[in-house]
Formats: C-alpha cells, structure tokens, sequence
C-alpha cells in the first residue's frame, strides 16, 4: 500500500528541497506518496529542538485525514560564540534583520563557527511520533552567491569546496546539507517499514 505522507511548510524552496531529497529513483516503486499543506502551526519558543519539533507535528496530526502520515521540518542555525543561538530563532532573526546584519552579530568575534540542524518529526498514520536530525558545520561569512533562500549565502559548510551554500548547485548541497542527512534517515525509515 502507498502510504499517503504531508509535508506541512509554507516555505517553497524548502518543498523545492525536500521533493529532491525524498524522491524515489526510476527503478524503485514508489511506496509513498507525498503531498504538502501550508497551515500555520504554532511553534514553541523555548525547549529542545526535539521538543519543539515534536509538539509541532502532534499538532499536525489534528489536521490531516485518519490513515495519513505527516511530517514537519524545522531548520536551526546555531552560532558557537552564542551556545547554540539563534538556533530555531534563525527565521525570526532572519525576517527582522535580513542576512547582513546577521554576519555583523559575530564582529570582535574571532570564532565564526556554527552548525545548522534540521529536526525533522514524523507522525506516522497511527499517531506515533519519530524524530530524525541531520547537522552540518561550517562558518558564517560575508554573504556570497544569490540571496535566494534564507541565510544560505551567509553559511560555507566545512565538508564543501570552500563555497556558501547559495553557491553551490542545488544537487551538491544536497550531499552535504543538514537537510540531506535528516531526509536521509526519514527515507531509511520509510522503506524499512514498508519492507
Ligand atoms: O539558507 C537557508 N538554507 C536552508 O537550508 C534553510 N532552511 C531553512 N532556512 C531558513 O531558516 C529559517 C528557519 O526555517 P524553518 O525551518 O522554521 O522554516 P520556515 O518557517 O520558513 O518554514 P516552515 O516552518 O513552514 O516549514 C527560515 O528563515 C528559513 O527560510 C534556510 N535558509
Ligand atoms: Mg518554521
């Protein structure tokens, strides 16, 4: 049976990106089938990123039809200098202060480390909750390449060729990105079920 899977964002480049990451080769019978909805769910604003995850997609659970599973995704850009912030904050710092002035919270800082993680949590068609989580590290520069999706051109992975993340091509961050790694797990964990 196909089981039918929601992705709740309502962020295009994001579905632009998981769609890549969750899709099944050629060769490969299709063993879910993936939609997405853009509700607005509330999101806490304190506790692990587990956590806040976890109560995201148990919300999630409320409104999508009996048999379907769904998924939320919640990416965190965490400075070393900041323990960890903004973290899940990123997006709230990113609407008000845009990506330059970001770069500028690490001037008199000689450390530009930082790690982004994506939580993915998957409620599955009986209401049970999974948590999966990819991270990546790098460090935050002057942005470079097109400001297209969020702080991508602000973050240069330590694992990459030296380029941001808006500088690569979409199928070589996908090899490396936080994002990747937590889909990754997702699509192990789906076919193992299925199997
Ligand atoms: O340059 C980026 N590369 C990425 O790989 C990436 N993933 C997310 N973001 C941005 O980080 C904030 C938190 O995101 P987020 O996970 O809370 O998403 P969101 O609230 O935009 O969508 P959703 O919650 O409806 O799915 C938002 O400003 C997103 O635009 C990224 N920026
Ligand atoms: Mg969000």
């Amino acid at each position: 049976m196909v089981q039918k899977i929601v992705f709740i964002t309502g962020n295009e480049n994001k579905l632009k990106e998981v769609k890549m990451l969750l899709a099944t080769g050629e060769s490969e019978e299709p063993i879910f089938e993936l939609t997405s909805a853009n509700i607005d769910l509330p999101e806490m604003q304190s506790g692990s990123l587990e956590e806040i995850a976890k109560i995201k997609v148990s919300e999630a659970l409320k409104h999508i039809p009996k048999g379907q599973a769904v998924f939320v995704e919640d990416t965190a850009l965490c400075f070393d200098e900041y323990n960890g912030l903004p973290g899940a904050y990123i997006k709230w710092f990113m609407k008000s202060m845009g990506p330059e002035k970001i770069v500028r919270m690490l001037d008199g800082f000689e450390n530009k480390g930082a790690e982004a993680i994506t939580t993915v949590a998957y409620g599955d068609s009986e209401g049970k909750i999974h948590i999966f989580q990819g991270r990546t590290k790098g460090k935050i520069v002057e942005p470079r390449g097109p400001p297209t999706f969020g702080w991508d051109c602000l973050f240069e992975p330590t694992e990459g060729t030296g380029s941001t993340y808006a500088e690569m091509e979409k199928k070589d961050k996908n090899k490396i990105s936080q994002r990747s790694k937590a889909f990754a797990q997702l699509k192990k964990y789906l076919y193992t079920q299925a199997a």
